[in-house]
């Protein structure tokens, strides 16, 4: 069952943020959350980690209310990379990866042969291995995003909640953060901007608008040219990539989306 929200309303003063948001994201899958600007995503993502608590509603984890689970065995569980994480402290890479193992560890436990492996495995899927030794504050901000990831991996979490990941990264490290985290066995969570990453690595996809999920579904079923007009207020063609087999999204300038040559369907 993993992660699921029924029913999740959230305001900042009278303004709802969030409007009865449900959802469930299933085991080993990737859900992709998309909407534009402001339309909730990380405040939702918040919510889905349990750092924040929903003014309505209910946010469970394998059936269980998150409110009436351990800090402690949450902190184990769900990763969470924030959009914005920053730090002013200086660490090496592999200090700050080493904070993902913090959760499993007591406060006199040596730390183990589990852990280092964690951190080693962490740090080359992230592409960071030979960086390790390098200090925070020299990393340029693809490369934070990097470490924070590796963080997050090395704690072995059941969830991992990811807010914008590829903001900063390359193309390359875009598509192979993005495959990696579609081919990982637990469940994932990953608000995105990039329609047709959402397309070509999400299972399911949720899209928001003013706080309310407006669609809901496989990639196929929500990425119309419709909702693209409707929501984000692009004109797009939609095709089946014979690549990957699944949608691209071909967006038009807005000169040619009044042309008669290429009717909205
Ligand atoms: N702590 C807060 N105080 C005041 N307003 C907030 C707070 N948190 C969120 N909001 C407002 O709630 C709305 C949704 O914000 P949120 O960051 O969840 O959107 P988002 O979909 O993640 O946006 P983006 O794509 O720009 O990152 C915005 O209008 C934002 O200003």
């Amino acid at each position: 069952m993993s992660i699921a929200a029924k029913d999740i309303s959230w305001s900042v003063g009278r303004k709802p943020v969030l409007d009865r948001v449900s959802l469930m994201a299933e085991p080993g899958k990737v859900l992709g959350l998309l909407g534009p600007n402001g339309s909730g995503k990380t405040s939702l993502l918040r919510i889905l980690a349990g750092l924040r608590q929903a003014h309505k509603g209910q946010v469970s984890i394998d059936g269980q209310n998150i409110r009436s689970v351990g800090r402690r065995t949450l902190a184990q569980r769900i990763a969470f990379v924030e959009q914005h994480a920053a730090t002013n402290v200086d660490l090496r890479v592999i200090d700050v990866v080493k904070l993902g193992r913090f959760p499993h560890r007591s406060p006199f436990s040596n730390w183990s042969a589990a852990d280092e492996e964690a951190v080693g495995e962490a740090l080359e899927r992230c592409d960071m291995a030979d960086r390790s030794d390098q200090r925070w504050q020299s990393l340029s901000g693809g490369e934070r995003q990097r470490v924070h990831i590796a963080r997050a991996l090395a704690q072995t979490p059941k969830e991992l909640i990811l807010d914008e990941p590829t903001n900063h990264l390359d193309v390359n490290h875009q598509l192979s953060l993005l495959e990696l985290v579609s081919s990982l066995s637990i469940t994932c969570i990953v608000s995105l901007h990039d329609l047709n990453h959402a397309a070509m690595f999400c299972d399911r996809l949720v899209v928001l608008e003013s706080g309310r999920i407006v669609a809901a579904g496989t990639p196929e079923d929500v990425l119309t040219q419709s909702l693209l007009k409707d929501v984000f207020a692009v004109d797009a063609r939609i095709e089946t990539s014979i690549h990957h087999s699944r949608p691209h999204v071909q967006f038009l300038p807005c000169g040619l989306c009044r042309s008669p040559q290429f009717p909205l369907n």
